[in-house]
């Protein structure tokens, strides 16, 4: 192989600096604002991150606990603020959402035990930062407990599995008490009273440390390393939206992201937030990732929290995927670059492709019904008629609809 043909193929794996980093840049924005003068920054950045309210997105102040806690853990911090018009009926509605993303902390040969200790000490400083910022709903990666080890195909790693009130819910429903916060918590789950089912489920704790409900992820991958069905089942939750103390929102997880009705439907039942915990990497996905969350937020009239996992994670025993290609023992790079869209168009910057990071962001919500009253995407949808055509899809005697020119020579 060439020597530009293999850097080619180790930026495609790893982001373009070898470290995860873009070139030595922490992110997309952070390369542009590095390099372009300030007048050709303003430009781009209105075509690429949009505008809100007619304006650039506002960064707001990040309160100084929180940042004497990211410089000591050197996890990345950003705030931005997300307006909606002045109504003369209604006050603004304003909540404070917290995104985390971050790797595993010690290597996956250490003990299962020891891993997800590790992994909840690492993240107390990141949680404590998003609770005396006075983040009202903080949503965390998915799985966030454990490694990414569906790539393995290995069965033991389903022993990492815990149900929805256990371990891992209990460490955040102590954060939630304490800081008066809704704390989305994905989590590979045990389902003890169904024959010991595996899901892979996100909880809602509520701000009372009281378990508000949970969903199951509804769409499995079955792409790539990306081989989670040998570990746990699609979801049969639905599409949920939970009223909380702040707002009503739901979660997509993952790969649900790629289906726009799972986006729907969160929508018809009338999320205002909707989550989508992610865990990706670089080769796989990632020209499609700035893409695709905004444009749910855009089409459902909601906002949307991206989140992914950051690192290479190796794992003991080399696997393939039946791709022809050579064994491994990582997926490659999870590239982080977390970020909330608006239903305006407009989203933050992200966070690092290769650091931990707490992303806040002040939205008001009644953005969400002012854009449905501009662009009324909901009462233009037309439903009935792919109500129809998917009733008619999904039974075995389905024909396309397909007119074929009779002048086509067959
Ligand atoms: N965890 C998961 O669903 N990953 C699938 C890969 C992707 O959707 O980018």
């Amino acid at each position: 192989m060439e020597k530009s043909e293999a850097v080619a193929n180790e930026n495609l794996r790893n982001g373009g600096g070898g470290d995860g980093s873009i070139c030595g840049y922490e992110s997309l924005c952070q390369l542009l604002s590095s390099n372009l003068e300030p007048h050709l920054l303003e430009e781009v950045n209105r075509l690429i991150l949009g505008l809100n309210c007619g304006k650039a997105l506002q960064s707001v102040a990040i309160p100084e606990p929180a940042k004497a806690l990211s410089d000591e853990h050197d996890f990345d911090l950003q705030a931005f603020r997300f307006n909606a018009d002045r109504e003369a009926l209604r006050e603004p509605r304003v909540v404070r959402v917290g995104l985390i993303q971050n790797s595993i902390a010690i290597p996956t040969t250490a003990s299962f035990s020891d891993q997800k200790k590790a992994i909840f000490q690492k993240l107390k400083p990141i949680i404590e930062a998003a609770g005396s910022s006075g983040v009202n709903i903080l949503c965390l990666q998915e799985a966030w407990m454990m490694p990414f080890a569906f790539c393995t195909r290995e069965k033991k790693w389903c022993e990492l599995a815990e149900p929805i009130d256990e371990e891992s819910t209990k460490f955040l429903q102590e954060y939630a008490r304490k800081y008066n916060m809704v704390i989305v918590s994905p989590i590979l789950e045990r389902d003890v009273n169904h024959g010991d089912t595996l899901w892979n489920t996100a909880i809602i704790i509520g701000n009372h440390g009281n378990i508000i409900g949970k969903h199951r992820k509804n769409h499995i991958p079955r792409v790539g390393d990306f081989n989670e069905s040998t570990y746990y089942m699609e979801g049969n939750t639905g599409h949920p939206v939970f009223e909380t103390a702040f707002g009503k929102i739901a979660v997509n997880i993952c790969y649900g992201r790629h289906h726009p009705l799972n986006w729907l439907a969160f929508g018809l039942n009338g999320a205002e937030i909707v989550f989508n915990p992610s865990a990706t990497v670089g080769e796989l996905s990632e020209p499609m990732w700035p893409i695709e969350a905004r444009n749910a937020a855009i089409a459902n009239s909601y906002f949307v929290g991206s989140i992914n996992r950051v690192g290479t994670e190796i794992f003991p025993n080399a696997f393939t995927s039946g791709d022809g290609k050579p064994q491994h023992n990582d997926f490659g790079h999870f590239y982080g670059s977390s970020y909330f869209s608006a239903p305006d168009a407009s989203c933050t910057p992200s966070l690092s492709r290769r650091k931990d990071g707490l992303l806040i962001t002040d939205m008001d919500l009644n953005l969400c019904r002012q854009l449905k009253d501009k662009w009324g995407f909901r009462m233009t949808a037309r439903y009935e008629i792919y109500a129809d055509l998917l009733a008619r899809y999904v039974r075995p005697d389905f024909e396309p609809q397909v007119i074929t020119d009779p002048s086509l020579n067959r």
